[in-house]
């Protein structure tokens, strides 16, 4: 699973790609998926006969009102949840045909999440927080760990700041090392819901270029959620859902 990241490296030779071309690959495509969440009094249809393909190097956005399914359609296409419905292929592989070994790496090396939240650690240093990914690899050693962790910082710019811990940090430097910790395991996806949602304009901002620079200069395929149309009409697409569906 280590060569996941010499195989993205090679990919992304190639100029990257804004917007789907018949000339890319799908990295992830999700086929009539349904999501039905059942609790003891109300059944919830979260996505409704949802069809979308990722090619590899886009930068899609996913706009919606609250509670039209968009966090869902993320969890989805992390693998960290299954459809109730309908088939999710990971580069042209329907996730069903993966053992669970394949999709455990999968997780762990091919996608990378950062969260509105940040989801930090408050007791580990920036440093630590994150090196914390490449603990499940226990092929690298410390030093390699290390090293990966410093390279990730360095690329978001903040690696003066490695020994500090995250109540010492801004928000914007917080999302930072959230994005850092995305990164250090060579992702060729990142998954971001609503990676600004807790920033203000310039902080948003600055995450934003971030990201488009990732996706430009490194190739990275990112999918994020968002309720800004402006930062939305930066990427290469925008899908817009509304109760479950795609509007657009
Ligand atoms: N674990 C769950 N159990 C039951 N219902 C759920 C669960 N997770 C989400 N839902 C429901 O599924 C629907 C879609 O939720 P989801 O979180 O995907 O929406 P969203 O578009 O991300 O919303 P927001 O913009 O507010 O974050 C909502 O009606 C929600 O209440």
């Amino acid at each position: 699973m280590e060569n996941l990241l010499a195989s993205t490296i090679d990919t992304n030779s190639q100029p990257p790609l804004n917007g789907a071309t018949a000339a890319t690959a799908p990295v992830l495509q999700l086929t009539n998926i349904e999501k039905v969440y059942q609790t003891a009094t109300i059944e919830t249809v979260a996505l409704n006969r949802v069809n979308l393909t990722i090619n590899r190097g886009e930068f899609v956005s996913i706009m919606g009102p609250s509670g039209c399914g968009k966090s869902t359609l993320l969890s989805l296409m992390g693998l960290l949840d299954e459809p109730t419905s309908g088939t999710i292929e990971v580069d042209g592989r329907p996730v069903q045909s993966y053992s669970d070994k394949e999709l455990a790496g999968l997780r762990n090396l091919k996608i990378g999440f950062v969260f509105q939240s940040y989801h930090l650690i408050n007791d580990l240093s920036v440093l630590d927080n994150v090196e914390l990914p490449l603990l499940y690899r226990p092929k690298l050693s410390g030093r390699e760990r290390r090293q990966r962790a410093v390279a990730a910082l360095d690329k978001v710019g903040l690696s003066a700041r490695t020994g500090h811990f995250p109540s010492q940090l801004s928000g914007g430097q917080r999302q930072r090392v959230a994005i850092a910790r995305a990164l250090v395991g060579g992702p060729e996806i990142i998954l971001a819901d609503e990676p600004t949602g807790n920033l203000d304009s310039v902080m948003g901002e600055e995450i934003m270029d971030l990201l488009l620079g990732l996706n430009k200069t490194e190739g990275v395929t990112i999918v994020m959620v968002t309720h800004d149309i402006q930062q939305a009409m930066k990427t290469g697409r925008v899908v817009r859902f509304f109760d479950g569906s795609q509007v657009g």
